[in-house]
């Protein structure tokens, strides 16, 4: 019964993975807006908000960042972009595009066309799917950034790209990692970060252009499936607590890595973007909210279903964990432009529970209705 519902589940989470398209969809505010060649009631309550425009918009981050940000800055104000398809309910939140990170041409087109002030770039391969095709990595993770570093110079765009705690290697200090230290990563990944660290820090002092990273680390949430990193275990085990109560572990129980919930990392990139330059020392920073092993993190969801077995069987990604900050140092991030985070780890257990059993119930009455 757990194992089918959480086939039933997780059938429900893979429709988030669409084949590409070609096609450009907008709500029909959106298109209204466009047609009649401005702004609708979205803009006008919102008259000094940027437009932002979000790429791969439709991963893990990026439907949680356009919500927080449309709240902030209005619905019609915050585009979000992808190459895949977008579920229903992504087309009636607000504006959506299709637009490919490979085809500068068609960002500036639409820079220009919905006249966007703010770019996140979001579009990446991650650590362990990127190492499964390093060639389609290096031409997302590198080619891509390239392209938004043109866009953003050409339009005078503030450009965010993220980073991570995997662009630090096994050379770097590991506990904790500071923000200035050594970074020779060892995946795609990793390097392609630490080249888009530094061209931004480059576009920055050599053409003046707005760029803001943060290094995240691994990332929890509850709504969205993560997109193929080195820290998926940390959410896929509440997903298998509440279904089949066994986890299949592909990391050691005693490898720590930062982790951060989704709340706090969407509120430490709005709040990163909003701090005013003069509060910046640096372009690129370390954010964290936690640091836990798989043993740790398995006691704390055991509080909510005590009976849950993980099995330990550590795979290739146990080699680029081993390679990465176990605890990070953000005190820069916390001083310069007062970044707080307020999960900890049983916050976040918590909250992942509470969202997620609701979910699985629901899951249950349809299969007890088919
Ligand atoms: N989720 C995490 O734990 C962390 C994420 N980050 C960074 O945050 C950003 C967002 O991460 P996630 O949402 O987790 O990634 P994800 O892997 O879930 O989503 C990436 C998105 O990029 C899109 N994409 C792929 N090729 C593209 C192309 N040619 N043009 C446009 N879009 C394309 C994909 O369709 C997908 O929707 C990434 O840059 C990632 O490196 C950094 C550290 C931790
Ligand atoms: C920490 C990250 O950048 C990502 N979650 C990954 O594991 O690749």
């Amino acid at each position: 019964m757990a194992r089918a519902l959480g086939r039933v589940f997780l059938r429900h989470m893979s429709q988030a993975s669409f084949p590409p398209t070609t096609l450009t969809r907008m709500t029909p505010a959106a298109a209204t807006a466009v047609a009649t060649g401005r702004r609708t009631r979205g803009y006008q309550d919102f008259p000094d908000a940027p437009r932002v425009l979000i790429t791969g918009s439709l991963g893990q981050l990026g439907t949680g960042l356009a919500k927080l940000m449309r709240e902030r800055y209005g619905r019609e104000n915050v585009i979000m972009s992808d190459i895949n398809k977008p579920p229903r309910h992504v087309l009636e939140n607000g504006p959506f595009l299709f637009a490919d990170v490979l085809d500068q041409r068609g960002l500036r087109e639409i820079v220009v066309n919905y006249e966007i002030d703010w770019l996140i770039h979001f579009s990446a391969l991650l650590s362990a799917i990127g190492e499964q095709n390093v060639p389609l990595a290096m031409q997302v993770n590198i080619e891509g950034v390239h392209n938004v570093l043109e866009v953003s110079k050409t339009f005078g765009l503030k450009l965010f790209i993220p980073s991570t705690i995997g662009a630090f290697g096994p050379d770097s200090p590991r506990n904790p990692t500071p923000d200035m230290t050594i970074q020779r990563p060892r995946t795609i990944y990793g390097v392609s970060k630490v080249h888009a660290e530094l061209m931004g820090e480059y576009y920055n002092h050599r053409f003046g252009l707005d760029f803001r990273s943060l290094r995240y680390p691994g990332v929890i949430s509850a709504d969205t499936m993560p997109g193929g990193g080195t820290t998926d275990y940390a959410l896929m085990i509440f997903h298998d607590a509440l279904t089949t109560k066994q986890h299949v572990c592909y990391l050691r129980p005693d490898t720590r890595l930062p982790m951060m919930y989704v709340d706090d990392t969407l509120r430490a990139t709005v709040d990163f973007m909003e701090a005013s330059p003069d509060q910046l020392t640096m372009r690129t920073y370390n954010v964290t909210a936690m640091s836990f092993t798989p043993e740790e993190l398995a006691a704390e969801v055991r509080k909510y279903v005590p009976d849950l077995e993980v099995i330990y069987q550590p795979d290739h990604r146990q080699n680029i964990a081993d390679q990465w900050p176990m605890v990070f140092d953000d005190t820069n991030a916390r001083s310069d432009w007062g970044w707080q985070h307020r999960f900890d780890l049983p916050l976040m257990c918590e909250t992942m529970m509470k969202a997620l059993l609701p979910k699985y119930s629901e899951a249950a009455i349809d299969m007890l209705k088919e």
